[in-house]
């Protein structure tokens, strides 16, 4: 057991989907799992174990944000010994070639948070990258499955509402979307000597504004989610 997680020492895979939202992760657990037991509902940041095409697999909601996410992978790796985490996060498309529904695959992570600046002090500025086998992995499968999708550069802001930042800049130089968690999954994941990736789904654009609807989200999930079920498998 570990501060926010509640679990026994044996209850946690050595490999973890990671979505924000708790409900997010009880669907993954009881829409792909064989046998999901819950091992936590501490903070309603709830975690399953169960099997996925044999292989034993954890789910783990992060909550929303660097703060969140870097306490429950923290104890994740500290605590459980996870090797490997696969994030599966919706995003917001900033490049006009990103469309609702794709999924992007995060290669790396800029950042507006204070996280790097904090670890490496003033004037290093670490570069937070996925692992590139699961990267290489998740690619591969990608086209195999005929996804529309894309791997770059991704921005890790640290708020949602953001009126100060440059998003034009960011698209100039290439960054495909924004969502609030990967740079401290890769930041922490290179600390630990862990692999990690990133697999996000693209739920709005926030420079036009379209938004997928209830139903094209739930299959759009359904993407990333069955992309990051076969990597897991493959890690
Ligand atoms: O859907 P999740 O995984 O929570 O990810 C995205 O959604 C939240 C914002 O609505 C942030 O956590 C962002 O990163
Ligand atoms: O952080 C996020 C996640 C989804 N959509 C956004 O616009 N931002």
């Amino acid at each position: 057991m570990s501060t926010h997680i509640d679990a026994p020492q044996d209850a946690i895979a050595d490999v973890v989907l990671l979505p924000g939202d708790p409900l997010r992760a009880q669907y993954i657990a009881e829409h792909y799992f064989d046998n999901p037991v819950r091992y936590n509902t501490v903070r309603n940041a709830f975690g399953y174990t169960g099997t996925y095409k044999g292989r034993r697999i954890s789910v783990q909601a992060t909550g929303m944000g660097i703060p969140s996410i870097s306490i429950y992978i923290t104890e994740l790796m500290q605590d459980y010994g996870v090797k490997t985490l696969i994030r599966v996060g919706t995003t917001g498309a900033l490049s006009a070639d990103v469309h609702v529904r794709d999924v992007v695959i995060a290669q790396g992570s800029s950042t507006d948070s204070s996280i790097i600046l904090n670890t490496f002090g003033a004037g290093l500025y670490f570069a937070p990258l996925a692992d590139f086998g699961l990267l290489h992995t998740a690619a591969d499968l990608a086209v195999a499955k005929n996804l529309s999708y894309h791997v770059g550069n991704v921005l890790g802001e640290d708020r949602f509402y953001n009126d100060e930042l440059d998003r034009q800049k960011l698209i100039d130089y290439g960054i495909l979307a924004a969502e609030m968690e990967t740079p401290a999954l890769y930041l922490l994941a290179a600390k630990y000597h862990r692999k990690a990736l990133s697999i996000l789904t693209v739920s709005n654009h926030i420079m036009t504004g379209e938004e997928t609807t209830a139903e094209e989200r739930q299959t759009s999930f359904h993407d990333m989610m069955e992309l990051a079920l076969d990597v897991a498998l493959e890690s």
